[in-house]
């Protein structure tokens, strides 16, 4: 890895990246071996370890350290040279090579390795699916060598990435070894993929089929292309098939020692789009790997932590323009190709086109930079094409047909009939306006809410505002309302008149926009029946305007795919899901597919649809359920009630059910393959024996949706059960931060130190000081106002309250205090800094209740409301000026009103009185005398004293401040009457 490549993320340079540092190690996955060789023991006993991918050489420093010091041998193998170590034997060789196995046995000569280690980690790049294979193909080549070289019965250590082909491995390493186990020390960061599987007692048979140690046949990942490239060689013929075809492969895969999971993935293998592009006939390479098929539930798409389509390996793509115009699925093929060429003839006669214009061709020329305005001109410009040259054979025929139609007068029943109708879509009109903007306004609300900038009352926003049924999809209205239609017009039965009623439901929330037919475009433009809009337009008006918004759904959709294709998109979205499953909010959706269905809905009500990848709208929707959902903690899902869910229903009750039928089944369905998924996963070697067995480890609070994170999880820590609350409050403030390193480790492998690279950043150090400076603070802060209020916090809160309704004994807390992270810290002579960071760190999260949290917050918002310390003091100064001024002048007013000396009439005291009095208000009244500001120019530049000409209180400033000072009144100026205006 070179110096360019350092990984410079804040999250790099943690305490075990400082120990190593401190200890004198290489790289801070030195401790990852440690702890390994704690939990496993294998280092202490051997005489002989080889280190296969071993720069910078951190572990060959641990084995060095941990190994017999008499005759023992350590050699490691790295690309990169190795400084020396003392007692350590370094090659430099690919251990992908023969050389390499050739120097090893030059080295070894006859001896056996008690021990390898193979820490390896590509030079990694931005594919993170190549950059996961290629990782695990070293593995096998670590295994290759490893067994070659290890005695009977010794150890295999070797870091793994969990991808796709994590199960294949562990197949393999099961085959070879009697106990193989997997391991995710604690230094090694949780938001890496890599995994580190120890396999102990080495079987050493006498034979291995080398099929076994090679990636082509190991690993799902080059089915598609490795049976084509290899095992399909002497069947040449067989190259050009379809993926049905392929089925009739299964059986030769399988007699060459396929996996039978393999086999499954191929039998569901389907073909590109694309392929069929060119009309060329479908390869095998134009079948969609495995890895984006589902083995549980086929017809839908598997989530991919990898984020690209198997078959995605060339990302630029072209096509003809004519093949666009040809093909079936346009905006697929829009999101899909980079760029389309007017190569072939009939491509350069479609220049000649007055409609080809200088536009039309600078999209052809990027795809990728298509904006709403570009998109929706080439598909006009598709569709007038497709008129041009008669490919729309069905618009010839409606021309005929219309050329034929006679217009007979309505009689009086259909007339009002007509009216009633086009009312009624007038209002189902005006309504979905309304209920976009109530939604927009909605959604700005919540999010200013989440933002804390105000509170529910401030915005009057209440409660039932966010729930509020009437504005909630009306399925029944649906229903209904297609009904209605149906009966109303007798005349939707064809397919496109369907469809077409079907596209006006698109644009009701809470139906996926995708797929939308191109066919209902040119429907569009044909004037269809399923017009929403006062029949009062114009023909050509209502043309447009059905046009624009079918233009504006077709776009949405093309956005939909686009992201779908986007591996950041995804990633992120993987990311937003694990998070809502990590803090147990959303339980609701826990399907991909429900949550698309949802998101797209949404997006319809959008006006403006941004392709930027962001949260999507489902998120401000479903952000009104988070105000309810958010603190619901995960044990609150009851799998009872979600058995309840699975019970299949009778094709009867879902005719009555209708679309609520569909969700809810597409629900079930998921939420079964994801619990057979995840008893697969559960029913690896690696889990065997947990305490407590499957059913502890899928009911401690895991949701389906962050199944593939409960693998990271369940490895390290599999009991974790409930998440505290509190962090997700914590995680509130500082998700900006987390969001940053997240993105940082995004493009890490979570290698050490860059490999060979042995730099410490001191700026990064200072950071990271400030930020345990600042953390230590907030916890000392913490700590002080527990011991002087007592309940503040919500942790306090929870124990107390569970401690009064008798839900806790006191020996139970006591009992919880010493948990499993407890044993971590000591001994070892760790630096006192260590220590403290663990302790701080690694401690039992106490599950707060959501009453607590709710309670803290209420009394957060109550100091919240409270004025400003200041401005509560000002007052307080002013009122206390205007007591003591009363008290003055009712003191003066006495004195006159006592004075027998001056020998004054009653007249003359109350006048008198009276001129107190008005003097005191006046007083009161009178402004503070202006300060003048004298500017320091000309005359008055550096002259110290009184100004010329200056009388009264004065300042002498330089001529910015004057400036800024009129300025600022400008400002104000304006301000007030561009308000003024608003009113
Ligand atoms: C994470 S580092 C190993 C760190 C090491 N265990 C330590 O503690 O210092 C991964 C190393 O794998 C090496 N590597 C990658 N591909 C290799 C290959 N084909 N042959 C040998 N070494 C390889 C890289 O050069 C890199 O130094």
């Amino acid at each position: 890895m070179g110096k360019d490549q350092k990984k410079t993320g804040k999250g790099r340079l943690d305490k075990w990246y400082q120990l190593a540092k401190e200890q004198g190690y290489r790289a801070r996955s030195a401790f990852k071996l440690v702890q390994l060789n704690r939990k496993y023991d294998f280092l202490q006993s051997a005489k002989c370890v080889i280190d296969l991918c071993a720069a910078p050489g951190g572990w060959l420093q641990v084995a060095a350290k941990q190994m017999p010091q008499q005759n023992s041998i350590i050699i490691g193998v790295d690309l990169v040279p190795i400084k020396p170590i003392p007692r350590c034997i370094t090659l430099v060789e690919d251990i992908t090579t023969e050389s390499c196995r050739r120097a090893l046995r030059a080295e070894m000569k006859d001896w056996k390795a008690d021990v390898v280690l193979h820490d390896g980690a590509p030079n990694v790049g931005s594919a993170w699916v190549q950059d996961a294979f290629t990782q695990v193909e070293l593995v096998l080549a670590s295994l290759k060598l490893a067994v070659e070289f290890l005695r009977p019965g010794g150890t295999f250590c070797t870091k793994v990435f969990r991808s796709k082909d994590y199960n294949s491995l562990l197949w393999v390493f099961n085959q070879l070894f009697t106990k193989v186990e997997a391991t995710k020390p604690p230094s090694s960061r949780n938001v890496s993929a890599e995994i580190f599987v120890t396999c102990q007692g080495y079987l050493a048979p006498a034979k291995i089929d080398p099929k076994m140690l090679n990636p082509r046949f190991v690993f799902a990942e080059v089915d598609g292309t490795g049976i084509e490239e290899e095992e399909v060689t002497g069947k040449k013929g067989k190259c050009a098939r379809d993926g049905d075809e392929l089925e009739g492969e299964l059986d030769d895969v399988a007699a060459e020692g396929a996996s039978s999971s393999k086999l499954a993935k191929i039998a569901k293998c389907k073909t590109n789009p694309l392929a069929k592009l060119e009309g060329r006939s479908v390869t095998t390479k134009d079948v969609m790997t495995p890895a984006s098929l589902n083995v549980f539930a086929p017809e839908k798409k598997r989530k991919q932590r990898e984020g690209y389509d198997d078959d995605d390996r060339i990302l630029y793509k072209e096509c003809r323009v004519m093949e666009w115009i040809r093909h079936s699925d346009p905006i697929g093929v829009l999101s899909m190709v980079n760029r389309m060429r007017w190569s072939d003839a009939e491509d350069k006669e479609l220049l000649k086109s007055p409609l080809t214009t200088g536009e039309i061709k600078a999209c052809v020329d990027d795809l990728k930079v298509l904006g709403k305005k570009d998109f929706k001109m080439l598909l006009k410009y598709r569709t007038d094409i497709r008129e041009d040259l008669g490919l729309d054979g069905k618009k010839e025929a409606d021309d005929t047909i219309d050329e034929n139609i006679e217009v007979e007068p309505l009689d009086e029943e259909a007339q009002l009939t007509a009216e009633l109708d086009r009312l009624a879509r007038d209002e189902a009109f005006r309504k979905r306006r309304e209920r976009r903007r109530v939604n927009e306004k909605k959604q700005r609300e919540v999010q200013r809410m989440q933002l804390n900038m105000v509170t529910p009352m401030d915005i009057g926003l209440e409660r039932q505002d966010l729930v509020d049924d009437s504005e909630m999809f009306d399925l029944g209205e649906v229903e209904g309302g297609r009904q209605r239609r149906g009966v109303k017009g007798g005349q939707l039965g064809t397919d496109d008149e369907m469809s077409g009623d079907e596209n006006e439901l698109e644009g009701m929330p809470g139906r996926p926009i995708n797929p939308i037919p191109v066919g209902a475009v040119r429907r569009d433009l044909e004037g269809a029946d399923d017009d929403e809009y006062d029949s009062d337009a114009s023909d050509s008006e209502k043309k447009a305007r059905r046009l624009e918004e079918s233009l504006d759904l077709l776009y949405e959709s093309y956005q939909q795919t686009k992201l779908e294709r986007d591996a950041k998109h995804k990633v992120k979205e993987q990311r937003r899901k694990r998070a809502m499953a990590e803090g147990g909010e959303f339980r609701g959706f826990n399907s991909d597919d429900d949550k698309d269905s949802d998101d797209t809905a949404d997006e319809e009500d959008e006006e403006d649809f941004d392709p930027a990848p962001q949260p999507s709208d489902s998120e401000g929707d479903s952000s009104d359920e988070e105000v309810e959902t958010h603190l619901v903690p995960a044990k609150t899902v009851k799998p009872a009630a979600a058995k309840a869910t699975t019970k299949p229903m009778t094709a009867d009750e879902k005719k009555k059910a209708g679309l609520l039928t569909n969700l809810k089944a597409e629900k079930v369905l998921s939420s079964s393959a994801k619990s057979r998924q995840a008893e697969m996963w559960f029913d690896q070697p690696a889990f065997k024996g947990l305490p407590g067995g499957l059913d502890a480890l899928l009911n401690g609070g895991e949701s389906d949706e962050g199944a593939s994170d409960a693998e990271d999880e369940s490895v390290e820590e599999g009991d974790e059960g409930v998440r505290s609350v509190w962090d997700e409050l914590d995680e509130d403030e500082s998700g900006e931060e987390q969001e940053a390193a997240e993105e940082d480790s995004d493009s890490e492998s979570d290698d050490d130190f860059g490999g060979a690279q042995e730099e410490f950043v001191e700026d990064e150090e200072m950071e990271e000081e400030a930020d345990i400076d600042a953390e230590e603070q907030a916890e000392i802060e913490k700590a002080e106002r527990i011991a002087k209020l007592g309940l503040t916090t919500a942790e306090a809160m929870t124990l107390a309250q569970q401690l009064v309704n008798q839900e806790r004994t006191r020996t139970q807390l006591v009992d919880e205090g010493f948990n499993r992270h407890t044993d971590v810290v000591g001994g070892d002579g760790l630096p006192t800094w260590f220590i403290d960071d663990e302790q701080r760190h690694f401690r039992h999260n106490i599950p707060i209740t959501r009453d607590a949290v709710q309670a803290i917050r209420d009394k957060q918002r109550e100091l919240n409301a409270r004025p400003i310390k200041k401005i509560a003091e000002a007052k307080a100064r002013k009122k206390m000026r205007t007591i003591r001024r009363l008290e003055k002048t009712k003191a003066k007013a006495q004195g006159i009103n006592d004075d027998e000396e001056n020998g004054l009439t009653e007249k003359e005291k109350a006048a008198s009185i009276a001129k107190v009095l008005a003097r005191s208000a006046k007083t009161a009244k009178a402004k503070k005398p202006e300060t003048k500001l004298v500017v320091a120019r000309g005359a008055n530049r550096g002259i110290s004293g009184r100004p010329k000409g200056v009388k009264g209180k004065y300042k002498i400033v330089d001529s910015r401040m004057k400036k800024e000072v009129r300025a600022l009144k400008r400002i104000a100026k304006r301000d007030r009457k561009s308000s003024g205006r608003r009113k």
